[in-house]
């Protein structure tokens, strides 16, 4: 049975889905010395953001397929190293949209009526009304960076709470954020003009210290900030010195530069601002979206099945996983085939969407189409994350095309790969319900589904050349379970696709090629 390790606190219905196929253990607050002591042990690690999962801890890790963060937020993960290593990394990015947004604006409200200070006065006696005099946030406005899953639900309770709203975020649209009911803006105009200003956004390189002195020195002297997104957006000594000076009104923080927060001059200042201890997520709600979420994807790849939300698998979303799956099964499996029958080492594989399928996304099948291709020199070390990384460090050249042309059947794939021995190809199709069929070898039509071992030959069409090798085959005690001919012209070239029992016993390839016209021989495990 496989082993879960969960690292960080998570809802007991992910527990409960991971032990329908894991023995789990709930090992909370290790020190990275520790996780890395007993990592090896484990297939699947699940964690919230409490856990760093270092380059170190994903080495250790021998066994681990698959790192599930029960949140959205990955930083946490050492993403590129568990790519390198093949190791899964998902995670839930919907399951606390809601109480993040609430949060940012339960934050909003609580800043702009002092909540939690007049809270604190109350609960140590006093009766003070005069020190927490508050702003309305009606017709006020609201200026939020990032206009994804939490700063859209924010824009649209924000809107009915009659504010303005103005929005920056350099990958939406003019129209989707009109849809939205905000006004796209360039970030200094925001800037300038928001009474209230919420982030929304991921940490990357660029929103790194996106609110500095210098962005600071160009808001409003009453503006308020709120991060409820990712520490390090905000260069907090600078934040506490707008602050202190009066250059800005106030800010909210669920989110800090280094967590948990240590020495801070953020810690001193007064109502002005709020702190909470990362807990954007902290709903029950919330918490249970997103164990069920993440721990049902750790059951799936523990499954050997793939997971909705893959974040190091590109073009994986759960919207084209649903469509793709299939195909992504037949692209492996004629991975598999053209890379046997090409043999040697592979230069280029081109990969084909033709009829129906032209119009799909191709990222998901070329990936399906490297895995199956490399399986034969890795084996269970190639999977859809590191497929495109060793295809490249293998100097594997890959080109996409496009037929939407081709009618023989609904949709297909052809996979075309050019190694040094030379050029093979492949097409397959699903048919009925689902069944992958073997459409085309080397440009010879056939309608075989693919077996796992098989056995193909290149042959002259003529009188008797079945019969000679079924005898061949049988004198070897090999079984053949099915046989087809494609050709293209009576008395032509033809190639032959047996399905065999077992796998072809050594040396019997070569006694195949002596038979008279038959040119070429090859055997194949799918
Ligand atoms: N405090 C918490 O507990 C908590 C909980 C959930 C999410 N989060 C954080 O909230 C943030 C937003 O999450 P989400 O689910 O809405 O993500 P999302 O991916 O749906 O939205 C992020 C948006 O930011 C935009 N963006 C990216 N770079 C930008 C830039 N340089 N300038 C402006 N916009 C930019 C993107 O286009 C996207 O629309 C993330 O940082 C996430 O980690 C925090
Ligand atoms: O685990 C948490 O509570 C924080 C989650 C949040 O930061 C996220 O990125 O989803």
């Amino acid at each position: 049975m496989s082993k879960v390790l969960v690292s960080d606190t998570i809802d007991q219905a992910g527990i409960d889905i991971l032990s329908q196929v894991a023995t789990v253990d709930v090992k909370t607050g290790l020190k990275p010395a520790e996780l890395i002591e007993i990592i090896g042990d484990y297939d699947a690690l699940m964690i919230r953001s409490g856990t760093r999962v270092t380059q170190e801890i994903i080495e250790a890790g021998t066994q681990l397929k698959i790192i599930g963060r029960a949140g959205v937020g990955v930083d946490n993960v050492d993403v590129p190293a568990a790519t390198r290593r093949g190791i899964v990394v998902v995670n839930s990015p919907e399951g606390n949209t809601i109480a993040a947004a609430e949060h940012a604006l339960a934050m909003m409200l609580a800043l702009s009526r002092h909540i939690p200070d007049a809270n604190a006065s109350v609960k140590r006696g006093a009766w003070d009304r005069n020190s927490f005099v508050g702003a309305e946030v009606y017709k006020k406005t609201l200026g939020i960076v990032g206009l994804g899953k939490i700063g859209s639900h924010v824009a649209s309770v924000a809107k009915a709470m009659g504010m303005k709203l103005l929005a920056y975020d350099p990958f939406i649209s003019t129209e989707r954020a009109e849809q939205i009911g905000c006004q796209l803006v360039e970030l200094d105009l925001l800037f300038q003009q928001a009474d209230y200003i919420t982030l929304h956004i991921p940490k990357t390189s660029e929103t790194t210290h996106l609110i500095n002195a210098v962005t600071l020195g160009k808001m409003k002297p009453t503006a308020r900030i709120i991060n409820c997104a990712r520490g390090g957006i905000i260069e907090e000594t600078a934040l506490a010195a707008a602050v202190k000076a009066g250059k800005i009104g106030g800010a909210a923080l669920d989110v800090f530069e280094s967590e948990p927060l240590g020495e801070s001059d953020l810690r001193s200042l007064g109502k002005e601002v709020i702190l909470t201890p990362h807990l954007g997520a902290s709903t029950t709600e919330a918490q249970v979206n997103v164990a069920i979420d993440v721990a049902e994807q750790i059951r799936d790849v523990l499954l050997g099945l793939p997971a909705r939300s893959a974040v190091n698998i590109p073009g994986l979303g759960p919207d084209v996983l649903e469509e793709l799956k299939p195909y992504m099964q037949l692209a492996e499996t004629l991975g598999k085939l053209v890379g046997q029958l090409a043999g040697g080492r592979v230069e280029l594989l081109n990969v084909r969407l033709q009829g129906e399928l032209a119009t799909n996304k191709s990222q998901p099948l070329v990936i399906a189409s490297l895995k199956g291709l490399l399986h034969q020199a890795l084996r269970e070390r190639v999977n859809y994350v590191n497929a495109n990384i060793e295809a490249k460090e293998r100097g594997i050249r890959v080109i996409e095309t496009r037929d939407a042309s081709v009618r023989d059947y609904a949709g297909s794939l052809h996979l075309e790969a050019t190694g040094t021995l030379g050029t093979h190809s492949v097409t397959g199709a699903l048919l009925g319900d689902k069944e992958i069929h073997l459409t085309d070898v080397d440009g010879f039509p056939i309608n075989v589904p693919p077996s796992k071992y098989m056995v193909f030959t290149l042959h002259r069409d003529m009188p008797g050349i079945i019969g000679k090798l079924g005898s061949l085959l049988g004198s070897f005690n090999v079984n053949i379970a099915s046989m087809q001919v494609g050709r293209k012209i009576v008395r032509g070239d033809a190639v032959m696709a047996l399905s065999i029992d077992d796998p072809l016993p050594d040396g019997i390839l070569e006694e195949i090629v002596k038979v008279p016209g038959i040119r070429d021989a090859y055997t194949v495990t799918l």
